[in-house]
């Protein structure tokens, strides 16, 4: 008779072998786990019912799991070292074994930081990276790669991070994403756009009313431009005054949506971690954050259909569409998904860029004074106006391409025939991935690719060797819909406060270097503290 130590053996390589090692587990990772704990209940239960008493029962079922589990592992292992199909690409061996490693890595969020030292190790097919069909590309083509023209990759796992919720961002679904990407235009395009100028000129007055009120004290400019976001895009999105910069203090759910999404900087590389924290510790952690969250958006958005206002929000467009196919229950997933995405990718993208690029006013007051001498004559509250000045444009791009809102999120899966880049062919079914904080740097992209020179966007295009590798809004069909919006905001803001005031460092503030050094990777940059001194020009 054969062993039960050599059952469980054979057992976890059958798993592996003919369950596991197809398909994607990260939506049935609780079910998963659910499962194996009921058979080990059933092997406990069948030991002590056959006379095994409690305690040699829990040997005998520990000692089962274990042979179970270290096949199953070994299994993974040595087939994601041997055998896969990407293991002639360079990386670090244990993040071919395991996303873990890669998680590990992340664990302070520091993910572009981890990235970047891959690149400088292993080169621009960087590696194979954390886990078993993971490549992370940096090349100044990846973002064309991935997302350009007639290019047949569809979005990775980590896009069901908000699953069943679904919107235009998350959903992996093509015919889906079509859709919901529609009414997302329609939302924000140029004519309605328009409409929400007069509602976001007035938040810009209330920052240059506050940061007038601090008479060159210094200001944390992270809070500043956080209060900023998030007060213009509960206006703007939902004609609510979530009155931070009114009251100066965080909104205590807005506060806790930060919160949940800190979760994202060790977990986006294994999205179905955090899978399994919503599902066995709802009330925990971070993790109870995470539903408050969601419960918030769902909360701004009911508040939002209580009202009947004269002048469209973005709201309005969610709303027309959620009416006009009836209340089904899908219908209300979608509704939630695409609610939760305007809160989150609506401020929390802005808020950094924003005080990324005031951290580089400070930094090279050169640029400032040039844009100072841009911007007079000019109509400070029109945005198209400011679009048009070359400097103002050059220093927001160079500030995206040095520190970018989105370090290093974006995640593709290649098409079943796989694809050529740069003559190297990666195989299909790979994930691949192109951080934008190390791709912005790359000298095959960039001449001086370290140095803040704006000029390179307009009069010095040679210090440009291949403009692809700029994306700081993503490229193609997946490419940012708000971003005309975002860049609006950004002109104003920089305007309204640059007209007004030098920017300094704060005393004792070593050039801001706790910005770079403190900056962590959470899905979006939430830079080092930035204290600022805003020196009144008259
Ligand atoms: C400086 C600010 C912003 C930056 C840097 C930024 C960046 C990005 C990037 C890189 C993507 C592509 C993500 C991917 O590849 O999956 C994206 C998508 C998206 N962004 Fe933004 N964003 C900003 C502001 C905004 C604003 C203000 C809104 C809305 C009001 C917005 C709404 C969206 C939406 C809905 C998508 C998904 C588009 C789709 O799936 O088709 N973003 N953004």
């Amino acid at each position: 008779m054969v062993a039960p130590g050599a059952v469980a053996i054979i057992a976890g390589l059958l798993a592996h072998q003919l369950v596991f090692i197809h398909g994607e587990w990260h939506l049935q990772g609780p079910k998963v786990v659910v499962l194996h704990f009921i058979f080990g209940s059933l092997l406990y239960a069948s030991h002590l019912f056959g006379n095994g008493g409690t305690q040699a029962s829990l040997v005998e079922t520990i000692y089962l799991a274990a042979c179970y589990l270290s096949s199953l592992f070994t299994s993974i292992a040595v087939y994601r070292l041997v055998f896969h199909r990407l293991k002639h690409f360079p990386g670090p061996k244990l993040a071919a074994v395991t996303k873990l490693w890669h998680v590990w890595k992340c664990r302070d969020s520091r993910g572009h930081l981890v990235l970047q030292a891959w690149y400088e190790k292993y080169g621009e097919f960087g590696m194979k990276s954390s886990g078993p069909t993971e490549i992370t590309i940096f090349h100044p083509e990846a973002y064309e790669t991935m997302d350009g023209h007639g290019n047949r990759n569809t979005r990775s796992d980590w896009y069901d991070l908000l699953y069943p919720r679904i919107s235009s961002i998350f959903t992996r679904d093509r015919q889906l994403h079509n859709e919901r990407r529609k009414m997302w235009e329609q939302a924000l395009s140029t004519k309605a756009l328009s409409q929400y100028h007069r509602r976001v000129v007035e938040k810009v007055r209330t920052l240059k009313s506050l940061v007038a009120l601090e008479q060159s004290r210094p200001v944390l400019i992270n809070d500043l431009m956080y209060y900023f976001a998030f007060d213009s895009m509960g206006d703007f999105a939902f004609s609510e005054d979530f009155g931070m910069m009114r009251t100066g203090r965080w909104h205590s759910s807005i506060a806790m949506l930060r919160s949940a999404l800190t979760l994202l900087g060790p977990f986006s590389p294994a999205i179905w971690i955090p899978r399994l924290g919503f599902a066995f510790i709802p009330t925990l952690w971070k993790v109870r954050h995470w539903f408050h969250m969601l419960e918030f958006c769902d909360q701004c958005m009911a508040r939002r259909m209580e009202k009947r206002l004269p002048d469209p929000d973005i709201a309005s467009w969610f709303i027309e569409d959620y009416v006009k196919h009836g209340a089904d229950p899908t219908r209300e997933r979608w509704l939630s998904g695409d609610t939760a995405t305007l809160v989150v990718a609506g401020s929390d993208t802005t808020a950094p860029s924003l005080t990324l690029l005031f951290y580089f006013l400070a930094r090279y007051p050169i640029h400032t004074e040039k844009i100072y001498k841009e911007i007079q004559g000019v109509d400070r509250e029109n945005p198209a106006a400011l679009a048009t000045l070359p400097h103002l444009t050059g220093t927001i791009n160079e500030a995206m391409r040095l520190l970018p809102a989105v370090l290093t999120f974006s995640s593709r899966v290649t098409p079943a025939e796989g694809l050529m880049i740069d003559g190297t062919f990666i195989p299909g079914n790979t994930k691949i991935c192109a951080p934008r904080y190390t791709i912005g740097r790359l000298h095959t992209a960039y001449l001086h690719p370290h140095e803040f020179i704006p000029e390179r966007w307009y009069s010095e295009p040679k210090l440009i060797k291949d403009k692809r590798a700029f994306a700081p809004f993503g490229v193609g069909r997946t490419s940012c819909v708000g971003r005309h919006l975002a860049l609006a905001q950004i002109r104003l803001v920089t305007a309204a406060l640059v007209f007004h005031y030098r920017i300094k460092f704060a005393p004792g503030e070593n050039n801001g270097e706790a910005v770079e050094r403190d900056m962590k990777d959470q899905l979006t940059a939430q830079p080092g503290a930035c204290l600022l001194v805003f020196e009144s020009r008259v």
